[in-house]
């Protein structure tokens, strides 16, 4: 089984996050890109990192209508990412216009709820039920619209994989025991998440910001 762990490059300079991406290039299976390095360096940036040859994730967490949502989704085809993000929460017909302008060979995964956020967050933002329950619901809502899957946390993804069983499940919010979960709330370990049926685990700060990364990315990879 190849290596699920995509390592996050939320680094401000593109050189420092391609030296990152280098030193760990073995012990990790992709490279995940959002909006900090996307805002940063744009498709150029994006061009860099994948001549290291692993797969690009790209989280640019796209939500508007759909007919925006569906020309940024053209415009990313020049960079061939493995994987883009789009919220769930932007709807049925944006996922489904979402899919259709996809490249053939890139998945859609709808984020459902950040993993920054909890019952009480949610609550805040007028939603009825549990985080769960909000999972579960827009876990549904992108299966009705075709997408290949969903971003949602180790607390949930377990759920998600009975519901879905060929569903392609994206889990953030990782932390190996002991590490700081900083804003992260919904956070279980990348074992943990793997075993629950996670398809994808996305790392970036407890390798990022360890002292020694490359030790920090073979001691997750021999946990899994
Ligand atoms: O879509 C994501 O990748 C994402 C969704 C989510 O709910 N939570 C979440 O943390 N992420 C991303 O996953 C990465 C987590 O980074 P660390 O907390 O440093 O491991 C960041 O790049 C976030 O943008």
């Amino acid at each position: 089984m190849s290596n699920p762990v995509y390592l996050a490059l939320d680094l401000p300079q593109l050189a420092g996050a391609k030296a990152l991406a280098e030193k760990v290039r073995g012990h990790v299976g992709g490279l995940k890109l959002g909006l900090e390095f996307f805002c940063a360096h744009g498709a150029h940036g994006v061009h860099e990192i994948r001549e290291l040859g692993l797969p690009v994730f790209l989280d640019l967490k796209l939500h508007d209508i759909p007919n925006t949502v569906a020309g940024a989704m053209q415009a990313l085809h020049v960079l061939e990412p493995a994987i883009v993000t789009v919220h769930a929460g932007g709807g049925r017909a944006m996922m489904e216009d979402a899919k259709a302008a996809a490249g053939e060979n890139c998945k859609v995964v709808a984020v459902t709820l950040l993993t920054s956020m909890d019952g009480r967050d949610l609550e805040r933002t007028g939603v009825a039920g549990t985080a769960h329950d909000q999972v579960m619901r827009l876990a549904g809502l992108a299966q009705d619209a075709g997408l290949d899957g969903i971003v949602c946390s180790g607390h949930e993804v377990k759920a998600v994989h009975d519901s879905w069983r060929d569903g392609f499940f994206v889990v953030p919010g990782l932390r190996p025991g002991g590490k700081p979960t900083a804003d992260q709330k919904r956070v279980v370990t990348p074992r943990q998440a793997r075993d629950d049926g996670a398809s994808v685990l996305v790392i970036g700060r407890p390798i990022s910001r360890a002292d020694d990364p490359l030790a920090a990315a073979r001691e997750i990879e021999a946990t899994l």
